[in-house]
């Protein structure tokens, strides 16, 4: 089947060749005749891996969910939709009922490779609902139609869902803060029950990639409540939730007064944590300790416009992380990852990952090096330009929680006692709440079988 037709700037991805020897093929001036962006479809194949092309039309990670109203047939005891037989194992595989699905786990109760290699349909009908089927292993099953539109649809829509991605996503520079994204803390006085707007807040954070909840009780306990009604917060070498100073009681550099440049927190972990949370308390006999913010999405995508070849090696180039501060830890993912981090279905940016404080190996040959550190230096440098860069001084009462998959973060130097709270919620706990409450559990599971 021919690949997806592949528009735009594109990288490679070997999923088995060492990561030095993958390098985007536009890097190869001898294998790219002419610019990357504008070859054609193609496959390659690199070693004894199949390195398909990753669609990267737009990088951006946003998508309004449309159900085509494909046309659904029965052709020849098969299933089609959009003109297209369904696989019979798949649609076998992905039968509804109470006996393959636990209707209350969502598990799958089916043994997948029970089901007979030919399992064939005997009888099958088509109505407004979806399309029943009769099967030769004498099961009955009853598909509803957005399964089988969804199934057939493209990637790019079938991951919407999967992904939790926003209808759009703003990308936003120095301007966001004339109107920077704000909700409220339902006062404990007001008649309302106290919880959260969560919809709102989880929306603005997945739109912009943060959103201050301002009026929130200037106090540890009240700042992990808001996080807690997210998700669980997540525990690390610095503890749970966290109430810090600069008094390195964590060997860490977020423990003294130091200015710390825009950087991504836990690069060095597998799974970097999903949400950061601040919560200034206090700040007393001193001045300084302004907040920074970044978008790591709008600079990568400033590169991706201004310099396809250096977004590639950034995005296929891994690096190593680390923390080591605290004794008898040294703490690294179980493999390197690169800076910009693609969704394999469709392409879209998932994942900025940038420290250089904590940043270990480049997964290159070292005398190779210096193509990562000349693409890593037009990144930075878009990450430094001043009209990217959103200064904000916390106030006690108004809690910072940002996407640390997207926004970078950092502050100045300052002097005095500064004390801030917070705390890091996983990537897909906060995800799954934002597609509760934005998308519903109904509409979410519906598209399991398809994302
Ligand atoms: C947030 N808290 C103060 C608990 C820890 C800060 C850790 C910062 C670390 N260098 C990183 O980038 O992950
Ligand atoms: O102290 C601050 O405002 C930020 C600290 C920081 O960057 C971090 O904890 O990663």
């Amino acid at each position: 089947m021919p690949l997806p037709r592949i528009p735009f700037a594109r990288f490679r991805y070997a999923s088995l060749t060492p990561s030095w020897a993958r390098q985007p093929s536009c890097l190869q001036p001898r294998h790219c005749a002419k610019p990357h962006h504008m070859r054609r479809n193609s496959t390659y194949t690199q070693g004894n891996s199949q390195a398909a092309d990753i669609r990267s039309n737009s990088i951006l990670p946003q998508g309004r969910v449309v159900i085509p109203d494909y046309p659904i047939e029965i052709n020849d005891r098969k299933v089609s939709v959009n003109g297209k037989d369904l696989p019979n194992i798949w649609l076998r595989d992905n039968c509804q009922c109470s006996s393959c699905m636990h209707p209350d786990t969502k598990q799958r109760m089916l043994d997948t490779f029970t089901i007979p290699q030919d399992i064939a349909i005997n009888n099958a009908s088509v109505s407004d609902h979806g399309v029943r089927i009769e099967w030769s292993d004498n099961h009955s099953s009853l598909y509803p139609r957005a399964l089988l539109l969804q199934a057939a649809s493209p990637p790019t829509q079938r991951s919407i869902i999967r992904l939790g991605l926003p209808p759009t996503l703003t990308l936003w520079g120095s301007e966001i803060g004339h109107a920077p994204p704000i909700e409220h803390h339902p006062s404990p006085s007001s008649s309302s029950s106290s919880t959260l707007p969560l919809a709102a807040i989880l929306s603005k954070i997945r739109t912009h990639g943060f959103c201050y909840i301002d009026a929130t009780p200037p106090t540890p306990s009240a700042t992990s409540a808001l996080l807690t009604q997210i998700a669980f917060i997540r525990p690390t070498h610095y503890g749970a939730f966290y109430d810090f100073t600069s008094d390195l009681s964590s060997a860490d550099t977020a423990y003294t007064t130091l200015a710390l440049p825009a950087h991504t927190d836990t690069t060095y972990f597998s799974d970097p944590a999903g949400l950061q949370a601040f919560h200034l308390l206090s700040h007393t006999r001193g001045a300084g300790g302004a907040s920074l913010l970044v978008d790591g999405f709008k600079a990568a995508s400033d590169l991706h416009a201004a310099d396809p070849a250096a977004y590639a090696v950034l995005s296929s180039v891994n690096v190593h992380a680390h923390a080591s501060g605290n004794r008898g830890i040294s703490i690294q993912a179980h493999r390197g990852f690169p800076v910009l981090q693609h969704d394999g279905a469709t392409g879209a940016l998932l994942q900025v990952r940038w420290n250089t404080a904590d940043r270990a190996g480049v997964e290159l040959p070292v005398h190779e090096a210096g193509r990562w550190y000349d693409a890593a230096r037009k990144f930075d440098a878009l990450l430094k330009k001043r009209e990217n860069e959103y200064w904000e001084q916390l106030t006690p009462g108004r809690v910072l929680v940002f996407d640390n998959w997207r926004v970078l973060h950092g502050r100045s130097a300052f002097t005095g006692e500064r004390r801030v709270c917070g705390g890091y919620v996983n990537r897909d706990d906060w995800i799954s709440k934002y597609k509760m409450v934005t998308m519903g559990q109904e509409k979410v599971l519906a598209h399991l079988a398809s994302g």
